[in-house]
């Protein structure tokens, strides 16, 4: 049923190509960020990003990451400003993190990996009428990319990790109100921003990609918590505990990545 891919050796990313040809397309992502070949653009405002009455509604295992749903039907959460033309609304966010005390972000930094990368996905509602069609078009979505490094303990990733025991299973959902991810951004907003695609099947070119340069800081025992979830089903019989679910980064291809100031 459907596309089975995964991370592991025989369904992992460099098997993705053969249900999804775009995999070897010209604006694929992650990438690697060379800072020095960043081109400063003054034309780049800030990011602005208006969650304070954003509507969490839960929390779940989709077998490949955690991801926090929010309610997206009117412009309650948006992010706009940057490279942004309009406001683009928040749909969900997710991470994709390593194994123990293995790097696992997916951008990286002048070959440099980070712990983990959280993904905050917003998706054109002005230009489009649903996320799935925003989802195909070239600027339909706006991902916020935001390191994790490991270090002292992040207070309010507590809200996130201690629920995770409630999603340890593939396909495991339960509910999750009144979080706000503004307490997950760091103090800085300064970014890199290049066009590119999902990091994950179906791998559509239609994201418009804004990572943050300063990364947050979250504990070791934080991230553990993390690779307590599976990649599997309550029903199935194999346990296999998720972690490096990243995919690494893909040629540039002669595109630019800009800096904002
Ligand atoms: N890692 S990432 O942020 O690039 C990413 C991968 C998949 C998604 S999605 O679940 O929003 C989605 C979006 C469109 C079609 C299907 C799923 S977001
Ligand atoms: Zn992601």
């Amino acid at each position: 049923t459907g596309n089975q891919w995964g991370y592991g050796k025989e369904d992992g990313p460099s098997a993705w190509h053969r249900s999804y040809p775009v995999a070897k397309g010209s604006r694929q992502s992650p990438i690697d960020i060379i800072p020095e070949q960043a081109f400063h653009d003054n034309s780049l405002g800030p990011i602005i990003a208006n969650y304070d009455h954003c509507t969490s509604i839960n929390i779940s295992n989709n077998g490949h990451s955690v991801v926090v749903e929010f309610v997206d039907s009117d412009n309650r959460s948006v992010i706009q400003g940057g490279p942004l033309d309009n406001p683009y609304r928040l749909k969900q966010f997710h991470f994709h993190w390593g194994g123990k005390g293995c790097d696992g972000s997916e951008h990286t930094v002048a070959g440099y990996s980070y712990a983990s990368e959280l993904h905050l996905v917003h998706w054109n509602a002005v230009k489009y009428k649903t996320f799935a069609e925003a989802a195909t078009a070239p600027d339909g979505l706006a991902v916020l990319g935001i390191f994790l490094k490991t270090g002292d303990d992040h207070r309010w990733l507590h809200t996130i990790t201690d629920a995770l025991y409630m999603v340890k299973y593939k396909g495991s959902v339960t509910d999750f109100r009144g979080f706000n991810p503004k307490c997950l951004l760091p103090s800085s907003l300064h970014y890199w921003t290049y066009l590119g695609s999902l990091t994950t099947p179906p791998l559509h070119e239609s994201v418009v990609w804004i990572v943050l340069k300063q990364p947050i800081v979250v504990s070791d025992k934080q991230m553990g918590k993390f690779r307590t979830l599976l990649f599997t089903g309550e029903e199935e019989e194999e346990r296999i505990r998720m972690e490096n679910n990243f995919r690494p980064p893909q040629p540039l291809q002669g595109r630019k990545v800009r800096s904002s100031n």
